[in-house]
């Protein structure tokens, strides 16, 4: 598999003179690979995000996506967050078009494709189950709900790489898990490339084709480990001595990097 994603001897400091936020980094995720990032607090896994995504520039390494080195903003890529940060003024639907209505070329086609991007922002919406809920403002949805709307709205623009730092982090058990499928059936039909940052080891082996361990500050990948478990994967196989062995040796490989 040839990278899309490559990280190469990065070092990054947020300021002239201050430590490493990582340091010698490097990772590679080839094209339609679900990746997985874990690791002690504090250890960089934002920071990877950042930088894979050019919204942070590194002081030395390389950084290349889909073959071209990263020097502004990817816009091959789709970002979600902890916080799904939907604009309580605008309608479900008007928050899933905002990215096209701001980067090119969409921005310069939007008055001319607006039905168009509208039947796209509703079949999403649809794809993970909030059919008809477009017109409703943000706080008229769950959090699950919102969660859902915000990965629309990163997929709004038929990505080819989507970036998650933590997006199930608030929810409770029941609809993350919920979310895991939503998430896990989206990959399965775009086939995007996906780098999920997670604190969740269960759902970074379920999710996973490999699951990449950070050590703690400056971080560096320290492990990385295939997932081998067969898709498509359903909630049950979390219940398996195999999957359940995976997380006991990934908190492991945690524990002696936080030590
Ligand atoms: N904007 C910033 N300015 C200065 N330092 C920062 C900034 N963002 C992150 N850092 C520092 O860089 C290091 C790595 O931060 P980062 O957010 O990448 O870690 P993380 O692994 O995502 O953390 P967590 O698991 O707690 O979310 C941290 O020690 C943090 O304090």
């Amino acid at each position: 598999m040839s990278a899309f994603v490559s990280l190469h001897n990065v070092n990054h400091a947020y300021g002239a003179g201050t430590a490493l936020a990582v340091e010698n980094l490097s990772i590679e995720v080839g094209e339609g690979e679900f990746a997985a990032v874990v690791g002690p607090s504090g250890c960089g896994k934002s920071t990877l995000m950042k930088l894979a995504t050019g919204l942070q520039f590194p002081q030395s390494g390389s950084v290349t996506v889909a073959g071209d080195r990263v020097t502004k903003p990817v816009k091959i890529a789709g970002m979600a967050f902890q916080a799904p940060t939907l604009l309580p003024w605008r309608s479900t639907l008007e928050n899933l078009l905002l990215p096209l209505e701001i980067v090119e070329p969409h921005r310069s086609e939007m008055r001319r494709r607006k039905v168009e991007f509208a039947a796209r922002a509703k079949n999403l919406l649809a794809s993970v189950g909030l059919r008809d809920q477009g017109d409703k403002f943000p706080w008229e949805l769950s959090g699950g709900m919102q969660q859902r709307a915000s990965l629309c709205r990163a997929l709004i623009h038929e990505p080819k790489l989507l970036m998650l730092d933590e997006p199930f982090g608030a929810l409770d058990a029941f609809t993350r898990e919920e979310l895991w499928c939503v998430i896990r059936d989206l990959q399965a039909a775009r086939k995007i490339t996906v780098i999920l940052v997670t604190h969740d080891l269960r759902e970074a082996v379920f999710l996973a084709d490999r699951v990449f361990v950070m050590s703690s500050r400056p971080g560096r990948v320290i492990v990385e480990r295939k997932i081998e478990l067969p898709r498509p994967r359903d909630l049950e196989v979390t219940f398996t001595p195999e999957f359940q062995d995976i997380v006991h040796e990934l908190r492991a490989h945690i524990v002696k990097a936080r030590q």
